[in-house]
């Protein structure tokens, strides 16, 4: 995080990046908000009058540490809200997920923090993100409980690989109808072009904030990963002129809305001798066909179900007893 281009960010954007909120949480204070630090990296800003009309909304970024395009995004957010902080119309938490790895550019130190959200960890207890991923579950049932019915929960990423919909998300369905059609309307609005259905918790944070706290929780990939101060924040825009509207509870500018896809297959790794059928650099939504192998793993044998099958974030290199990629299909 030395690099000149980082240095070259606006003081107060840099602070915000390496989870310094010092600063901001000072003129939030200022401002008449009850504001909390309760963890490295977590900062909340709730109305002095406790009013359950309001919506509360979390915003988490850098889960993962090299995907660092939402957090110079969410730091420019917060820092012109700061100075603005009447403009704020929900309780606020904001989140920098594993400031650890993303001090050292990498997606995680021991393991992937966004598999941690699950009560059985297996071999994932006693990793360095076992014991960040508890502080962060403390901070957010903290942070939910007592709040009102409307509950986001934006974990905003960016991929590995290219993306024929480089901007997408995925939405656990449990979340019920109306908050999740008014989370998908709100997404395309956010210029979120495709939309996947989870049906099963892979230990992700927003399907924990559904699942556990009844918040309209979704991870939402913006692009790609890049390095802190060398992101095209113009890729952001769309999304950067949602988020203002909502956290000053202002309708969002128009979208279009996003095309929505199924879980087909969630695609896991067994064992070492897990192989795909194709690249570790094929494009999210790739389309196989019915028959086609995916992949193997020992007399395991993945084949596309369907007519077509749409690949999603393919990655053999994840640890044995996670999932390896999904398979999505166009819903009807
Ligand atoms: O590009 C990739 O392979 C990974 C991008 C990423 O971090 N995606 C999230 C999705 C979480 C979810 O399924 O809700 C992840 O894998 O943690
Ligand atoms: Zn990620």
């Amino acid at each position: 995080m030395s690099d000149a281009s980082f240095e070259a960010l606006p003081e107060s954007v840099r602070a915000l990046a390496q989870a310094d909120f010092g600063q901001v949480a000072d003129l939030f204070r200022a401002a008449g908000f009850t504001v909390g630090l309760p963890a490295r990296g977590v900062l909340t800003v709730k109305s002095a009058q406790a009013d359950t009309g309001r919506a509360s909304v979390l915003l988490s970024v850098g889960v993962h540490g090299d995907e660092t395009g939402p957090i110079e995004m969410v730091a420019h957010a917060v820092d012109a809200l700061s100075r603005a902080p009447h403009e704020l119309q929900v309780d606020l938490m904001l989140c920098v997920g594993n400031i650890d790895a993303i001090a050292a550019g990498k997606r995680f130190i021991d393991a992937d923090l966004n598999r941690m959200f699950r009560l059985d960890r297996g071999d994932l207890a006693g990793t360095f993100e076992a014991g960040r991923a508890d502080t962060l579950i403390q901070a957010t049932r903290d942070f939910f409980d007592g709040a009102g019915p409307q509950r986001w929960h934006l974990d905003l990423h960016t991929a590995i690989r290219a993306s024929r919909y480089p901007k997408f998300a995925i939405v656990p369905e449990l979340i019920p109808d109306a908050p999740r059609t008014r989370l998908i309307e709100w997404l395309g609005q956010g210029g979120i072009e495709a939309v996947i259905m989870n049906p099963k918790s892979a230990g992700t944070y927003s399907y924990w904030t559904a699942e556990r706290h009844g918040a309209a929780g979704t991870t939402v990939e913006l692009g790609r990963i890049g390095t802190l101060g060398q992101n095209d924040l113009s890729q952001f825009a769309a999304m950067s002129a949602a988020l203002h509207a909502l956290l000053r509870g202002l309708p969002a500018p128009e979208g279009k809305a996003p095309l929505v896809f199924n879980t087909a297959q969630s695609i896991m790794k067994l064992s070492d001798g897990f192989r795909m059928s194709f690249g570790r650099d094929t494009e999210n939504f790739t389309p196989l066909k019915k028959g086609e192998t995916i992949a193997t793993d020992g007399d395991t044998v993945y084949t596309v179900q369907h007519d077509e099958e749409f690949v999603v974030f393919p990655n053999p290199d994840v640890r044995v007893g996670l999932r390896a990629g999904i398979m999505v299909v166009r819903a009807q």
